[in-house]
């Protein structure tokens, strides 16, 4: 069956129908990563949006039981140039197209992905839609909805939960939480208990976290203004650490300004320069928002590192409490893994914070 993707610009690549058959709208992206679909397509910071996989073909290995980052994938559609129909891989379980079914995720193949992503680059993500082609040859440009704001509230756990441990008890607020984070503090012994995205400070306080992370998440930073008042309130309090939209609700809550990028870093080598090492790291990134540089001025962050390819925010810390944030995903999942030495960063500023108000009795 043909199917369209039809750009807001008036735009149409026709193709496959592959996935759900459904109509969908939504932000197109693109992800320039040689692999790691599995992961992106269940990351729910892709919540709203339909992923263009540079790459050419996608699917070669399958899909498998271990590289899911949500249990829900909430990504709204997948546009690629070929679909791999059978995938070579000792972990294989099912191939891309039958999870895609299964997963309600409409697909489309055969689109010129690389005329796709010159589009996007120049005017930036856009509106779209996939649907059923139509005989005429006339385009029909199709009027576009409102763009979401609630997507955070859509993809948060809606009850806490805990993955126990015996090391320090960290709170993770799920602003759509990928499950590497969830790993990286598990194997450093945490006791974690997730908690929604709409924690008041006083629920957080009173599981009495040695620390506490906020995630990344789909959409503007703005959306979720809850967040920065429960920050606000817990940032002289306990040590904090946020990623990706955890950094930007962090940076909001100290009174730095986000923006819209033109067409976001997506994708697994991306270069940040780490300044106070003075070191570069190839990092993995999904984001479509940063923080504005100039508007760190007027707050109590520094910059602490920065995107190689256009000088964007990529992290800061507080100048007086131990909180800090990385606009990337250290994370990785997918991709490079040299960055996890945050999360050992992180237990060290709970180690110390502990210490000192242990001095301070
Ligand atoms: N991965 C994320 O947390 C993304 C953050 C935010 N939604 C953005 O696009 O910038």
């Amino acid at each position: 069956m043909k199917r369209q993707l039809i750009l807001e610009d008036g735009t149409v690549f026709t193709g496959e129908a592959l996935g759900d058959l459904g109509h969908k709208e939504g932000e197109i992206v693109f992800n320039t990563g040689m692999t790691g679909y599995q992961e992106i397509l269940s990351d729910p910071s892709y919540c709203g949006q339909m992923v263009t996989m540079t790459y050419p073909l996608i699917g070669n290995y399958g899909i498998n039981r271990d590289d899911f980052e949500s249990i829900d994938p909430s990504v709204f559609g997948l546009i690629v140039k070929e679909m791999c129909e059978q995938p070579s891989n000792f972990r294989s379980e099912d191939t891309l197209n039958d999870f895609l079914v299964q997963k309600k995720i409409p697909a489309i193949s055969g689109v010129d992905t690389r005329k796709l992503t010159k589009i996007i680059r120049k005017h930036g993500t856009m509106r779209a839609v996939l649907t059923e082609a139509t005989a005429s040859i006339e385009p029909v440009i199709p009027t576009f909805n409102q763009p979401l704001t609630d997507q955070v509230s859509r993809v948060s756990t809606k009850n806490p939960y805990v993955a126990p441990g015996r090391g320090h008890r960290i709170v993770l607020v799920d602003f759509g939480m990928k499950h590497g984070i969830l790993r990286d503090l598990t194997k450093r012994h945490c006791h974690v208990t997730v908690v929604p995205y709409n924690y008041t400070s006083e629920q957080i306080l009173a599981l009495k976290p040695d620390g506490i992370m906020l995630t990344n998440g789909p959409g503007d930073p703005k959306d979720v203004p809850e967040a920065t008042e429960m920050i606000q309130a817990l940032i002289s309090r306990v040590p904090i650490f946020g990623i990706c939209l955890g950094h930007q609700l962090l940076s909001l809550a100290c009174g730095a300004d986000t923006e819209k990028m033109s067409f976001g870093h997506r994708g697994s080598n991306h270069p940040v320069k780490d300044l106070t090492r003075s070191k570069t790291f190839i990092t993995s990134q999904n984001h479509g928002y940063a923080v504005r540089v100039a508007s760190l001025k007027a707050t109590d962050l520094s910059l602490t590192h920065v995107a190689i390819n256009d000088d964007s925010v990529e992290g800061v810390k507080h100048n007086h409490y131990p909180a800090f944030s990385v606009q990337y995903h250290p994370e990785s999942s997918p991709g490079p893994e040299d960055s996890s030495y945050l999360f050992d960063q992180f237990m060290t500023n709970i180690q110390q914070f502990k210490q000192q108000s242990k001095e301070a009795l």
